[in-house]
């Protein structure tokens, strides 16, 4: 019996165009501005720490990180201290109204169904978890952090490894053939299975011929308690 249900954000919640067109190229716009200005902020630098180490440039400058960051969005690196970055910079973006925060239109009504028949409500995205919360905060259908019960980051580990599955598992506190991770990428719930979740994979746009994993096309047809 699924107890919880754990979604990722890009390709399943959301449009892949909303990231890749609205919301990085709005921190990558903002980003030199951002860092310049906010550099001494605690959080602000320990992302461009964790950016130095990652780059194995321990010496960077202001500069050279702003250079790297950049690189980092255009290559999509699922960077922990972009991530952790872009999840700052947009925050003036949602909040000052410049966007809202997409979901495909099958996304609410199911993840309402499932909160009804008591099935705990989890998401999991490279997306930091501050960036998380902005996204479902300032939504298109408004406020919908209420309906989630955690949120979690690559934290727990990358999102195609195993153990971060166990890990959310753990820190969830539910058994793993109790969890469902919904995701539009095999790897990914090639990596939950492993660690012995259920999976159901989204398919919004090209088929995926390589999967081995249950395909729906929208939201509607998942029946947690059919599984
Ligand atoms: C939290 S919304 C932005 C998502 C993001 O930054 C990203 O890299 C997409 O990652 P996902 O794991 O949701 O595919
Ligand atoms: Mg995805």
């Amino acid at each position: 019996m699924i107890r919880a249900i754990v979604t990722d954000i890009e390709g399943t919640t959301s449009d892949i165009q909303f990231v890749h067109q609205v919301l990085f190229p709005y921190a990558r716009q903002h980003l030199a501005a951002y860092v310049r200005e906010y550099h001494a902020d605690e959080n602000v630098a320990a992302a461009l720490n964790a950016v130095r180490e990652e780059s194995a440039a321990p010496q960077a400058s202001l500069e050279e990180l702003i250079t790297t960051l950049t690189n980092y969005i255009d290559e999509d690196r699922k960077s922990p201290g972009l991530k952790a970055l872009q999840g700052m910079i947009w925050r003036a973006g949602y909040v000052e109204g410049q966007f809202t925060g997409y979901l495909y239109p099958d996304v609410l009504p199911a993840f309402e169904r499932w909160q009804q028949q008591g099935i705990g409500l989890y998401v999991y995205s490279s997306g930091s978890v501050a960036a998380q919360k902005l996204l479902f905060g300032y939504s298109d259908e408004g406020d919908l952090t209420s309906l989630f019960s955690g949120y979690f980051d690559t934290g727990v580990g990358a999102k195609r490894e195993a153990q971060s599955y166990r890990n959310i598992a753990e820190k969830i506190g539910l058994a793993p053939a109790s969890l469902l991770f919904l995701s539009d990428i095999h790897q990914e719930l090639d990596a939950a299975a492993d660690a012995g979740w259920h999976t159901v994979q989204l398919i919004r746009g090209e088929a995926d011929n390589a999967s081995r994993h249950h395909q729906v096309t929208d939201f509607s047809q998942i029946k947690p308690e059919s599984i």
